[in-house]
This record gives C-alpha cells, sequence and structure tokens, in this order.
C-alpha cells in the first residue's frame, strides 16, 4: 500500500483537554494522517467551536460523541452536527433501529438543506474495552461478543448507516457480512509492543487491515509518544506504507 492510502485510514484521536493542544497535534500529524477524531473530553471541554475551528481549517474531523437516546432527540442531535461540518459522526446501535434510521435521515435532510456533503454515520458497536467476560457477566448479554457485533453491523447497513465501530478482532466477519463498501471503523489498535491502557480487544495496525478494517483509530499510542510525529509514522509502517 502507498503512504496516501495508508494515510488515509489512519484516525489519530485528540484525547486533549484544550483547543490548543489539539490545533498544534494536527498541525504536526496531518501529513501522517487522514482524518482527526474528536470525543467527548475535548467537546465537552471546548465545545462545538473546537470542532468548527478544525473543519474550517480543512481538517476532516470524525466527531465521537456515541449518540444514544430515543430516536426523537437522537434525530434533533444528529441535525446539528450535520451543521458543524464534520465528515464522519456516531451513535450506538444499542439505541436500536428507530434511532438508527432517525439519526441517518435527519442529517441527511439538513444537510441537503445546507447543500453541504452529508456526514458518514457510523454506528458503535461493542466498546473494545469490554472483553468476554466483561460482556456476558458485567452487561448481562449473552454469546459471544462477535456475534452480537455482526448482529449489530447488520441491523445499522440496514438502516443505511455507512459502517460502525468495532474492534478489528471482528473485522473479518463484518466484512464478509456486510460487503466490500460498509465502513469498518476500529479503535484498540495498538502497534508492536505498546500498552493496552484499558483497551481489550486489540489488534495491531497490520492485522487491523489484513482482517479487513477500513480505518484505524489511534489515540495515546500516537498522541500520548515522546514524539507524535514518529509514533505516528511507525504506525504507517506498521501498516504496510511504502514511500
Ligand atoms: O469501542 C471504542 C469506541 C471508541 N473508542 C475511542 O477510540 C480512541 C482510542 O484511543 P486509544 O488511546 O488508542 O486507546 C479513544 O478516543 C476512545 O474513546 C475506543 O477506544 N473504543
Amino acid at each position: 500500500m502507498n503512504i496516501d492510502e495508508a494515510r488515509k485510514k489512519l484516525i489519530v484521536a485528540l484525547d486533549v483537554d484544550s483547543t490548543e493542544q489539539a490545533l498544534d497535534l494536527v498541525e504536526r500529524l496531518k501529513p501522517w494522517a487522514g482524518m482527526f477524531k474528536i470525543g467527548m473530553r475535548l467537546f465537552y471541554s471546548q465545545g462545538p467551536a473546537a470542532v468548527e475551528g478544525l473543519c474550517r481549517r480543512g481538517v476532516k474531523v470524525f466527531l465521537d460523541l456515541k449518540l444514544h437516546d430515543i430516536p426523537n432527540t437522537v434525530s434533533q442531535a444528529a441535525r446539528v452536527l450535520a451543521r458543524l461540518g464534520v465528515a464522519m459522526f456516531n451513535v450506538h446501535a444499542a439505541g436500536g433501529r428507530a434511532m438508527m434510521r432517525a439519526a441517518v435521515e435527519s442529517c441527511r435532510k439538513e444537510s441537503a438543506v445546507l447543500g453541504i456533503p452529508r456526514p458518514l454515520v457510523i454506528a458503535v458497536t461493542v466498546l473494545t474495552s469490554i472483553d468476554q467476560p466483561a460482556f456476558n457477566r458485567e452487561l448481562g448479554l449473552s454469546g459471544p461478543i462477535l456475534d452480537r457485533v455482526v448482529a449489530w453491523a447488520l441491523l445499522a447497513k440496514e438502516c443505511g448507516l455507512d459502517g460502525v465501530v468495532a474492534s478489528a478482532q471482528e473485522a473479518a466477519a463484518i466484512r464478509q457480512s456486510c460487503g466490500p463498501d460498509f465502513l469498518i471503523v476500529t479503535p484498540g489498535i495498538r502497534p508492536t509492543g505498546a500498552a493496552c491502557g484499558d483497551q481489550k480487544r486489540i489488534v495491531t495496525p497490520a492485522g487491523a487491515l489484513a482482517a479487513g478494517a477500513s480505518h484505524l483509530v489511534v489515540g495515546r499510542p500516537i498522541i500520548a509518544a515522546p514524539d507524535p510525529v514518529e509514533a505516528a509514522r511507525a504506525v504507517l509502517d506498521e501498516m504496510g506504507a511504502s514511500v
């Protein structure tokens, strides 16, 4: 894979408190990443201005707020998020069919009114911090994680969503069930030798791509590294990127 293809697949998580820190990371890392993820930490600290600031600079933003509420509430929230100009945002598949459909439909309508491209909408399946024992005993859900993830991926696809967030451990099964164009966005990526932290269902960059992931989300292994640029380049290297 050439370096540009690999770069487009890499999403760096901007898990920091301030817009200044986020902008500094974006400036240093934009030659090496195709998209930047704003999660609840930066959003709750800095608000929509942080998102709009990056979008205005032409940065592709994945807004990872994991909407999960009744359909009417999610529909209205999705409409508001569409206005921010993000490239992608997510909802929880556990919110169900009506909620997922409402999210896609309202941001489609709002984007059409504004004359902007509709943001991609993807569904969070089972968090990558959950392992099999926690899934069964703490969440009280039966069966293998893999089965639930594939079932939610199929439901998301049926509802018109563009893809899912899942561990790359489930990527091959999702790819087989949902087809070649379905986005499979995979956090829980750990370069060889990196600390797992709180992640449980981890996969290496090479393993994620081999399993069919369309995008790799990497946070701490890059942004908490002594040299984030060197760490991002090492991830691209593990993705098999050649110059
Ligand atoms: O299942 C999920 C969903 C979202 N995330 C988010 O991805 C990043 C991963 O960061 P690391 O530092 O590389 O662990 C983080 O922002 C999570 O909120 C996830 O990890 N798992």
